[in-house]
């Protein structure tokens, strides 16, 4: 018997989904397992009663996660410090803008033989540095911590239509109990599938990065350019996605990219029904200010690829490569500069030969 703890930290869209995939797996395997799965609520009010209270007792998230009933053993906490209390595995579920403020009040108070797997889509980035989720929360809280990211659009994950995800996890001291088997075990459904690799740096590169082509591609939804354009940009969009990997994290596989679900397969799904693909083609039309919209669109969950697209520009502006990732660039300006989304086959064609 293991028993170990399971605490969520995170209740957005796919904070809820991916409590209610563990919860499932916790109560079916109790030998590994303490069947109630703490989930982190950042409280608001909803109706003028707490989140909280409403997931606790009609197991359901109805503002980030309406019309999905989660496992009774999904147990909302408003407490940060009191959701991990004596968790023996931390799932990290947060946009991940959120993230620095949750690991300073972590910071200190998570043992070391806490294990971690970060579900967030994102890096951090600062000065000329840029460091992978996973790396980051393992930096801030002295815990190893994996990467889970695949072709998984929370909704319908939540509905338990068949999907695929890539783990990245090393187990950090072989006399860990917690080892690939049992992250598995905790994350595989019949309708979620999941494979287990060691490329952490390259799932999570993956996961970051396909969110700004998934804003290129809603462009091209704004603009009604069509599926043959759409294709262009996802092709473009995955050379600099692997040319990114290669350059500033060369420990990163290549098959990562092309053979996970974490890659091709997440830039395809994130390109077509994602919220960074709806709020790139919303800009377009209306051309209103990107946060502004976000709101209006996503009342409260939040599209990635914009800060994303921001900080990987604020990165390679400071190592004087931004000619080199042309599309990258060219959606930051399209953003932020009033770049005109029409350029952007002038903008691509000028530096095909760069490839
Ligand atoms: N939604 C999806 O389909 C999906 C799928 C795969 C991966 N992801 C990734 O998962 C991560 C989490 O995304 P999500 O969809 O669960 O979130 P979301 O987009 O639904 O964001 C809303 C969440 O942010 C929280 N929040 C708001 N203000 C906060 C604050 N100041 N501090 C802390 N939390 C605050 C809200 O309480 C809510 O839980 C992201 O990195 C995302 O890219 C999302
Ligand atoms: O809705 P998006 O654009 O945040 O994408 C959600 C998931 O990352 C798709 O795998």
């Amino acid at each position: 018997m293991l028993n170990l703890k399971v605490s969520v930290i995170g209740s957005g869209n796919w904070g809820s989904a991916i409590a209610k995939i563990v919860a499932e797996n916790a109560a079916e395997n109790r030998d590994m397992f303490e069947t109630d799965v703490r989930m982190w609520v950042f409280e608001e009010l909803v109706a003028g009663q707490k989140l909280t209270e409403i997931i606790n007792t009609q197991h359901e998230n109805v503002k980030y996660l309406p019309g999905i009933k989660l496992p009774s053993n999904v147990v909302a906490v408003p407490d940060l410090l009191d959701a991990v209390e004596d968790a023996n595995l931390l799932v990290f579920n947060v946009p991940h803008q959120f993230l620095p403020r949750i690991c300073s009040q972590l910071k200190g108070k998570v043992p070391s033989t806490v294990r971690a797997v970060s579900c967030i889509k994102g890096v951090e980035v600062s000065g000329d540095g840029i460091t992978i989720i996973a790396d980051y929360i393992s930096q801030e809280l002295g815990i190893y911590c994996g990467a889970l990211s695949g072709a998984n659009l929370a909704p319908e994950v939540a509905q338990e239509k068949f999907s695929e995800t890539t783990i990245a996890y090393k187990v950090p001291d072989p006399s860990d109990s917690i080892d690939a088997r049992v992250v598995r075990t905790l994350f595989h459904r019949p309708y979620f599938h999941v494979n287990v690799v060691a490329d952490v740096a390259g799932v999570s590169l993956c996961g970051a990065l396909k969110n700004i082509v998934a804003l290129a591609s809603g462009f091209v939804d704004g603009m009604a350019w069509g599926d043959n354009a759409k294709a262009a940009i996802i092709r473009r969009g995955l050379l600099e996605m692997t040319k990114f990997g290669r350059e500033f994290f060369p420990e990163c596989k290549a098959s990562t990219f092309t053979e996970e679900s974490c890659g091709v397969a997440d830039v395809i799904t994130s390109c077509s029904g994602g919220r960074n693909n709806k709020l790139g083609a919303a800009l377009i039309k209306t051309r209103r200010p990107i946060f502004e919209l976000e709101e209006e669109l996503l009342k409260g969950q939040k599209a990635q690829g914009v800060t994303t697209a921001q900080e990987v520009h604020e990165f390679l502006e400071r190592r004087g490569k931004l000619e080199d990732f042309p599309l990258f660039t060219a959606v930051h300006d399209i953003i932020f500069s009033g770049l005109d989304s029409y350029a952007l086959p002038q903008i691509l064609e000028d530096v095909e030969q760069k490839y």
